[in-house]
């Protein structure tokens, strides 16, 4: 059981680059442990470039991040890995390596963070692939898997290292809308086991059915219904 009941993921008027642009500017927010969080803007606010600062993708060059106790100010390159292994990223396109099997897919990013007991390697592999409803496919090749099976196997692969968040970028957005049900409530399932979750999302339908908090992305800002009138109108 963790008792720190500090935030996972702590924002201070940060401003978001691509390049030389800004793209959101005096960014500050927190998520606690166990929180929900959708985000949300028209295509080209600014949603992806705000998780990539998250994941160390993009530099951080104003502001401060504090993600699961690193901060990106002073992070040096040598020690994203190390971030990267206690965040769980999950993109709309799959990205897994289609020549492998999904036993090899999830062993290879054990093997690249760490992890070096066959036996044990072997439980935690059977562990998430359980909790994602795959228990049976880890010999397939993920071109035996249907789209969604595979977005359960890039999940399960985001949660080998236990991580203390989920970043999660559109990870519904190439699945059919039942499809794409299964997948939320999976998210759902992982968060209520304590994991906190920050999910991009363009889909009206999960905002008007799950009242999360949601952070929005508009004219520059990053607007918090927390403590902002966020409209989740058809404009976005
Ligand atoms: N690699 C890049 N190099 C330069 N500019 C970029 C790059 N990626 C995104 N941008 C620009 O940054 C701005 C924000 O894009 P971003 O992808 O973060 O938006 P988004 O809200 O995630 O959009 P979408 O909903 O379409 O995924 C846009 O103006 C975009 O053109």
């Amino acid at each position: 059981m963790d008792f720190n009941t500090e935030p996972v993921l702590k924002v201070d008027h940060v401003t978001v680059f691509q390049g030389v642009d800004p793209i959101l500017s005096d960014v500050s927010f927190s998520i606690e442990q166990h929180e929900f969080v959708f985000l949300i803007g028209k295509t080209g606010s600014g949603k992806s470039s705000l998780l990539k600062t998250l994941y160390a993708d993009l530099a951080l060059k104003a502001g401060e991040v504090e993600i699961s106790g690193f901060h990106l100010k002073s992070i040096k390159t040598k020690e994203v890995p190390f971030l990267r292994r206690k965040l769980g990223i999950i993109f709309q396109d799959f990205q897994l390596f289609n020549d492998r099997t999904v036993a090899e897919n999830l062993a290879f990013v054990m093997k690249a963070t760490g992890w070096k007991d066959k036996v044990k390697i072997k439980e935690r592999m059977a562990e998430v692939l359980l909790q994602v409803g795959l228990h049976n496919a880890s010999s397939k090749m993920p071109h035996q898997l249907s789209g969604g099976e595979q977005q359960r196997v890039v999940i399960a692969r985001a949660l080998l290292n236990e991580p203390s968040i989920l970043l999660a970028d559109e990870p519904t957005g190439n699945l059919d809308p039942d499809v794409a049900d299964g997948i939320f409530k999976l998210f759902q399932e992982i968060n209520k086991k304590g994991t906190a979750i920050l999910m991009a999302t363009h889909n009206h339908e999960l905002l008007r059915k799950y009242p999360y908090r949601v952070l929005k992305c508009e004219n520059g800002k990053l607007l918090d219904s927390q403590t902002h009138d966020v409209s989740f109108g058809s404009s976005w």
